[in-house]
């Protein structure tokens, strides 16, 4: 699988802040054998945020793309709005699974408003800012992605057999 992660935080793009949650999202991927080729820093625009996941995914050159950051309830965390703009369909079950399994880490839990959809052949999944609140997330619903790329990009094996 390969991967491409995006980073949104104002203050991480303008280097006030070192970004820790990109480079811990690469290491937890790369652990698990995902090949993570490219990443980026941006700021908290909607617009620019739309434009990169599309470029991405129409690429042709990930399968998997994450977001960190963004996702609650500030004034410029947009990119639940960004990545709703760019999809095909949405997976509500990500935000479901992350919401739920996060809430018993902390109740902050349930601001983020982090979404998951596919564009074309490419998973795209919000996680929340903190090293932290992304690398717990992924651990969540990392038990399904394969599984997700595998049935979007066609597939065809039955998976409701004893192996699916
Ligand atoms: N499983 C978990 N889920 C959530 C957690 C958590 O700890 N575990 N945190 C919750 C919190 S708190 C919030 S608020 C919401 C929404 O988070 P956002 O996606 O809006 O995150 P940001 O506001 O962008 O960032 C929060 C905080 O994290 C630090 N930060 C952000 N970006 C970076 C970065 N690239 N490198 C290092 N540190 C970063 C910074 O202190 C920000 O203020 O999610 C809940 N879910
Ligand atoms: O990372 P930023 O600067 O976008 O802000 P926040 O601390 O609210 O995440």
């Amino acid at each position: 699988m390969k991967a491409a992660i995006l980073t949104l935080s104002d203050r991480c793009s303008t280097g006030e802040r070192a970004d820790g949650s990109g480079p811990a999202l690469k290491t937890w991927l790369e652990e698990r054998g995902v090949q993570v080729t490219h990443t980026e820093v941006i700021p908290d625009e909607g617009a620019l945020i739309s434009q990169r996941l599309a470029e991405w995914a129409d690429s042709g050159q990930y399968d998997l793309v994450l977001t960190t950051g963004g996702t609650g309830v500030s004034p410029r965390d947009v990119t639940p709005e960004a990545t709703e703009r760019v999809v095909d369909r949405l997976l509500p079950g990500f935000g479901e699974v992350m919401r739920m399994e996060s809430l018993k880490k902390t109740p902050n839990a349930m601001i983020s408003r982090a979404v998951a959809g596919i564009r074309k052949q490419t998973l795209i999944v919000n996680l929340p800012g903190s090293p932290k609140g992304a690398t717990e997330c992924i651990s969540f619903v990392w038990p399904a992605i394969p599984h997700a790329v595998a049935k979007m990009q066609g597939d065809p094996e039955e998976c409701g057999t004893p192996a699916g």
